[in-house]
C-alpha cells in the first residue's frame, strides 16, 4: 500500500493554564511543551486532576492559554475548527438527530452531488464498521451508552480531521467493544494519515495505540516522562501479552502512581 501523506499535528510551547475561581487563581497546567508530529498519535496519562483534560481543551480551541502558543496543523489555535475532530467521554451526540444524521452531522453543509454521493458512502462505511446499520434511523434516546459512543467516535472520523483530539473515548465501552474500536481507530490513523492526542486513564490503551505516551505529573501538570512506544505502526492483540508491553506498562504505571502520591498529598494539604 502507498503510505498515505500525514496530516494534522499539535505543538504546545511552554504552555501555563491557570483557570480563575472565587478561591483565586487555579494553576492546572505549567510550561508544557509537547510536539505531536503531523500523523503521530500521542497518548497521554497522568493522575485525576493533574491537568489532561485541559490540555486537550487548548488543542481544541474551547480555552486559551494562560500563557504560552498552542498550534494546531502549523497554525495558532483561535477557535474550534473542522481541521481537529474532538471526542469526549460522555456521548456528545444530538438528541434530535437520528444516528445516521449525526454521523453525517459535519458533511452535510458542504454536499453538492458527486459530495452527497461520497457522504452517503462514508457514512454507511462508518455505520457498518461500528455495528450501527441496524440503527441507522433509531434516535440516541433508544441507543445504550457504549453505542453512543460509537456514534461519537464515526462522526468525528467521517469528517476525515487532520488531528483528532480525544478525552476517554473507549471509558465507558465493554471491554470487547473497547478492543475493537481501538483497531478501527488504528485503521482509521493508518488510512487517514491522521494525527492525534488521546487522554486516557489507561496505560495498556496509551501503550496499544500510540507511538508516545506522555506522562504528567501532579497538579499542576508539568511534563514528568515521555515514553516512546517500541512496537512500530501494527499493531495486535498479541500485544497485550507481551513481556515488552507488560515492562513498559510497569513503568509508566510506577511515575503515575508516584505522581498520585503526589497529588493526594498535595489535596491534603490545607488551603493557604
Ligand atoms: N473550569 C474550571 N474552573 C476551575 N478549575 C478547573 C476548571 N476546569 C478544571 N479545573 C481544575 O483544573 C485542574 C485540572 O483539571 P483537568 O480536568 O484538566 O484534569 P484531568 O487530569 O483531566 O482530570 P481527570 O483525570 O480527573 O479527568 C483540576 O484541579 C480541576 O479542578
Amino acid at each position: 500500500m502507498t503510505a498515505v501523506p500525514a496530516r494534522g499535528g499539535l505543538s504546545f510551547s511552554r504552555v501555563s493554564v491557570a483557570y480563575d475561581t472565587s478561591r483565586g487563581p487555579v494553576p492546572a497546567l505549567s510550561e508544557v511543551s509537547l510536539t505531536v508530529a503531523p500523523g503521530e498519535f500521542v497518548a497521554v496519562v497522568g493522575p485525576s486532576g493533574c491537568g489532561k483534560s485541559t490540555l486537550l481543551k487548548l488543542a481544541a480551541g474551547l480555552l486559551a492559554p494562560s500563557s504560552g502558543t498552542v498550534t494546531a496543523g502549523g497554525v495558532p489555535v483561535a477557535g474550534p475548527g473542522a481541521d481537529r475532530g474532538v471526542i469526549f467521554q460522555d456521548y456528545a451526540v444530538f438528541p434530535w438527530l437520528t444516528v445516521e444524521q449525526n454521523i453525517g452531522f459535519g458533511l452535510t453543509l458542504s454536499a453538492n452531488r458527486a459530495e452527497a454521493r461520497e457522504r452517503e458512502a462514508r457514512v454507511a462505511h462508518y455505520l457498518d464498521r461500528m455495528g450501527l446499520a441496524e440503527f441507522r434511523h433509531a434516535l440516541p434516546k433508544t441507543l445504550s451508552g457504549g453505542m453512543k459512543q460509537r456514534v461519537a467516535l464515526a462522526r468525528a472520523y467521517v469528517v476525515r480531521p487532520g488531528t483528532l483530539l480525544m478525552d476517554e473515548p473507549f471509558g465507558a465501552l465493554d471491554s470487547q467493544t473497547r478492543l475493537a474500536m481501538h483497531d478501527l481507530l488504528l485503521g482509521v490513523l493508518r488510512q487517514e494519515g491522521t494525527a492525534g492526542l488521546l487522554i486516557t486513564h489507561s496505560v495498556e490503551e496509551a501503550l496499544y495505540l500510540a507511538a508516545r505516551v506522555v506522562v504528567l505529573s501532579a497538579r499542576p501538570g508539568r511534563i514528568r516522562a515521555v515514553m516512546e512506544v517500541p512496537f512500530g505502526r501494527a499493531r495486535d492483540h498479541a500485544l497485550l501479552a507481551s513481556p515488552d508491553l507488560a515492562r513498559l506498562k510497569g513503568e509508566i504505571t510506577a511515575l503515575v502512581m508516584d505522581e498520585y502520591r503526589r497529588q493526594t498529598a498535595l489535596d491534603r494539604r490545607p488551603a493557604a
